[in-house]
């Protein structure tokens, strides 16, 4: 970091500057936990329900990093699965764990999409997953084409949200309610 801002043309030692340093890699430390974090471990409380239907939790705040500027991402991501055969359920904060442990990595949107699927997949054998993730890109909007207030919008289905249209589309009218 101390080289990084003298290479911009700044005074590392000036007072305002001094600890950035160390402040930027307690930040990074937060930042990038996910990296220290097992995702499969957030799901492995699992209760058993005779719940067969859509469960989804809308609207998970996503805060990430994009791996190739090093520049947050940020908006929501909805998290839904139809509990499998034995109607294994997991909390519902732990879909929320699950999205942060993947977030808090370097990332592109579409493999934090699809590994919140996956991982969902092979651990509750649910029916079906459906993960839609839409965020803002601060490497489009404050540098690059500046584009700011776009957003890119990417979904990972698995199980019957793909085999099943009819599904699928009671998952997205639930994703569009508050729109
Ligand atoms: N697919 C995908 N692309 C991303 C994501 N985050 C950033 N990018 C893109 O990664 C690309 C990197 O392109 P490069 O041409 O290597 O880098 P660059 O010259 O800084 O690109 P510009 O942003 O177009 O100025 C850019 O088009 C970014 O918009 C993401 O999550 N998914
Ligand atoms: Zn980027």
């Amino acid at each position: 970091m101390r080289e990084i801002l003298i290479a911009i043309g700044e005074d590392p030692d000036r007072d305002g500057l001094r600890k950035t340093p160390s402040r930027v890699a307690h930040a990074y430390a937060e930042m990038f936990a996910g990296l220290r974090v097992d995702p499969a471990q957030t799901l492995t409380t699992a209760f058993d329900a005779n719940h067969d239907e859509m469960v989804l939790v809308r609207d998970i705040e996503v805060a990430s990093m994009c791996e190739h500027h090093l520049l947050p991402f940020h908006g929501v991501a909805h998290v839904g699965y139809i509990p499998g055969m034995h109607g294994r359920i997991t909390g519902l904060s732990k879909l929320a764990r699950l999205v942060e442990a993947y977030a808090r990595r370097p990332q592109v949107q579409e493999r934090l999409t699809a590994q919140i699927a996956d991982t969902l997949e092979r651990q509750l054998e649910p029916r079906g997953v459906i993960v839609v993730v839409e965020c803002e890109h601060l490497c489009m909007a404050m540098r690059g084409i500046r584009k700011p207030g776009s957003r890119t919008v990417t979904s990972a289905v698995r199980g019957r949200f793909k085999t099943d249209a009819r599904s699928r589309s009671e998952a997205m009218s639930l994703l569009n309610l508050h729109r």
